[in-house]
């Protein structure tokens, strides 16, 4: 491939999304290019979760074909998801943090688990992710001790730690209240204007109509694209 040649960070073919051997949807087909913005959308139980898990190799893709950061999904193997996952970062929507260690141990847990060794790197790298998230020096605090919206952003530094190429999150925002949602969606777009590309599971059609974005929706097993196809918000 020439180097001038943009693969996608994504990119899904004829991809079907079992949940314990039921199709949950079928025939997925898309991609997203470097630095896109997407939302994922659709009721509950259509599948937003389980095509996300499916990306981040967290359920099997028996059918089609997923090339995620670089990585096939279909072919990965077991030994590999930790290195797909550092080129990835995954937000949900209950924060995740562990609440005995404080922010900066938290951080440093994932840094440790995914090869950083240089101390004064790992100082400035931690310092550099809060910064980028709106947090000040809040590494000595516990989990506790901060907002709920606080301690998304602390969760969105620790998934930039390794510079993600792709941030995929799950209802990100499903736990926290509209203002404090709506400061979130802004981090992500922040991010993404950097150059990031964000999947985004959302039910706050709100963001939709106040900053639109391509959007894909599970819709009866299938999955249904802003790009060719007409979508409906209210069904
Ligand atoms: N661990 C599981 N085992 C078996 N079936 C599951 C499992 N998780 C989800 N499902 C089923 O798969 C389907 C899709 O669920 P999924 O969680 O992907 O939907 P979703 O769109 O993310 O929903 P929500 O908006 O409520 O998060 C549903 O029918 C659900 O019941």
């Amino acid at each position: 491939m020439s180097v001038f040649s943009e693969e996608p960070v994504v990119d899904v073919q004829n991809a079907y999304i079992l949940q314990e051997y039921q199709t949950v949807l079928g025939k997925v087909t898309f991609q997203i290019t470097k630095g896109e913005f997407v939302y994922l959308i659709g009721r509950t139980g259509s599948g937003k979760s389980s095509l996300l898990k499916t990306l981040y190799a967290d359920l099997p893709l028996r059918s089609g074909e997923m090339k995620v950061a670089g990585y096939s999904i279909q072919k990965i193997k077991r030994a590999d998801i930790p290195f797909l996952r550092r080129k990835i970062g995954i937000i949900f929507q209950d924060f995740q943090l562990f609440p005995d260690r404080s922010v900066a141990d938290n951080l440093l847990f994932v840094m440790r688990a995914t090869g950083w060794t240089d101390s004064a790197r790992i100082k400035s790298r931690l310092a550099e992710v809060l910064m980028r998230v709106g947090l000040g020096a809040i590494g000595t605090k516990m989990p506790h001790q901060l907002s709920g919206g606080e301690q998304q952003r602390v969760v969105i530094a620790r998934a930039l730690l390794n510079e993600p190429q792709i941030l995929f999150a799950d209802e990100p925002t499903g736990n926290l209240d509209p203002e404090v949602s709506e400061g979130i969606l802004q981090l992500f777009m922040e991010i993404n204007r950097s150059g990031t590309a964000v999947l985004m599971a959302t039910h706050n059609h709100n963001f939709l109509k106040q900053h639109p974005a391509r959007i894909l929706k599970c819709q009866s097993g299938k999955l249904i694209d802003s790009l060719t196809d007409e979508i409906s918000l209210t069904s």
